[in-house]
């Protein structure tokens, strides 16, 4: 009956162009865990959790309005469900005028680690920030103390950076360069030349990262005296695809030469082993039921035809287990005051701190691996590390930030056949 039901307010990017257009998977996965979680008996007993949502498009003003109508119609919210940066920037930041939690399932920005500007923010997904303690640890295992940055010039790419360049000097790793660029690459590229840069980590979204192969290419700055890092998260053949659409003047093949060994981080977002998770499922009977379900939504997924946001699903799924364990916690400490969710008001601070403790310390084994947050509300999570084999992505590893151990599997391939070196050595026969 109505007066048994916990309100929660979601806000999924979907329609629309610019940005991330991730609910059109998170949304489905939200569906699936909301389902699980209220079937799941001695969850929330005798209570289901409800969602009401709408679609941000990713536009940080239409998810304002979004959240300004889950508020400003009853029932009461609980707490808010949000996806890409900058909804989640926007959201966030104005939550604490409502007493509200918000878990952002697709937001790595890591502006968004400040507790001053969004007291009540949690994120399943990790900030970008989460690779740089693998680049380092990566540099110190190949012996790269001279290493130089390539990014393009976004806020997230822009804030990854002063967080890798503090890393480096804590490392005493040199930064020879760091070279930024709006869209074309041609002349930073080039300065890495002057600089004689070996090293490099790359820093752009995949479209720049098709020019700035191409542009590696004609300035001859790949090989086997050459490094580059890129980011694990681009498509698996992204360095193959669109070169035609997106005026790349390079071949196939030219491409492929050009990423031939280079290194990629990325942040884990499905579960690796076999593991039963606290759902019942291991990730694998995960993805199964998410497959099942997008295809009954028409996607083709047998031809890989994947909705955005696919990749980031075992997130969405786990921040409603993590709402639905907070509100268990909750519940079981509000009863002993003879308070409960249902009386929750915008200007009850009691029950939305309560709320806020409940989320900060649940910690549980869900689709996407370990769920944990730290004081900042940011996702914990481990990294993989791949490298371009033969045109192929191979699993090199995985870093675990927290234990400071490197999961290394030795598949590891140099053009030249040694490590390449972070600088020119000049023997002088004495
Ligand atoms: C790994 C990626 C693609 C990074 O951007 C996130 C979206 C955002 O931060 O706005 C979604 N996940």
């Amino acid at each position: 009956d109505a007066d048994n039901v916990l309100h929660i307010g979601g806000i999924f990017p979907i329609a629309g162009e610019g940005g991330w257009q991730g609910g059109q998977a998170c949304m489905p996965a939200v569906n699936l865990a909301l389902d699980d979680v209220n079937h799941e008996k001695n969850l929330l007993p005798g209570f289901i959790l409800k969602l009401h949502s709408n679609d941000s498009e990713c536009e940080p003003g239409l998810g304002a309005s979004v959240m300004y109508n889950l508020l400003y119609y009853k029932p009461h919210k609980l707490m808010l469900l949000a996806g890409c940066s900058t909804v989640c920037t926007t959201v966030a930041e104005a939550a604490k005028m409502w007493n509200l939690v918000v878990l952002c399932y697709g937001a790595s920005s890591p502006a968004l680690s400040d507790r001053n500007r969004f007291p009540t923010l949690f994120r399943t997904h990790p900030s970008a920030t989460v690779h740089n303690p693998t680049r380092i640890k990566l540099l110190q295992k190949f012996g790269w103390s001279r290493v130089a940055i390539l990014q393009q010039a976004e806020e997230v790419f822009i804030s990854t950076v002063e967080d890798l360049e503090a890393r480096c000097k804590e490392a005493g790793i040199e930064i020879v360069t760091r070279q930024s660029f709006l869209s074309e690459p041609t002349d930073a590229v080039r300065n890495l030349r002057r600089q004689d840069a070996r090293i490099i980590v790359g820093l752009f979204y995949v479209v720049a990262a098709r020019r700035v192969l191409c542009e590696l290419y004609h300035q001859k700055l790949y090989g086997k005296s050459y490094v580059w890092f890129f980011i694990g998260w681009y498509e698996d053949n992204w360095f193959e695809v669109n070169l035609d659409k997106e005026g790349i003047t390079c071949t196939k093949e030219q491409m492929r030469l050009a990423a031939e060994g280079h290194l990629t981080t990325e942040a884990l977002m499905w579960n690796q082993n076999n593991d039963t998770t606290i759902s019942g499922m291991t990730s694998e009977d995960f993805r199964q039921r998410l497959n099942k379900m997008l295809k009954e939504d028409g996607y083709d997924i047998d031809n890989n035809r994947y909705p955005e946001g696919y990749q980031e699903a075992p997130l969405a799924y786990d921040a409603v287990w993590s709402v639905a364990l907070a509100f268990n916690k909750t519940m079981e400490k509000l009863s002993k005051q003879g308070k409960s969710l249902k009386n929750f008001t915008y200007t009850d601070k009691e029950i939305a701190d309560e709320i806020y403790s409940a989320i900060n310390s649940t910690q549980f084994l869900g689709v996407s691996g370990f769920v944990a947050f730290s004081s900042q509300g940011d996702r914990i999570a481990l990294t993989q590390i791949e490298q371009v084999i033969d045109g192929k992505y191979v699993k090199l590893g995985y870093y675990d930030t927290q234990s400071d151990n490197l999961t290394w599997r030795n598949m590891e391939r140099w053009i030249g056949g040694k490590v390449p070196q972070d600088r020119t050595i000049i023997r002088t026969v004495l």
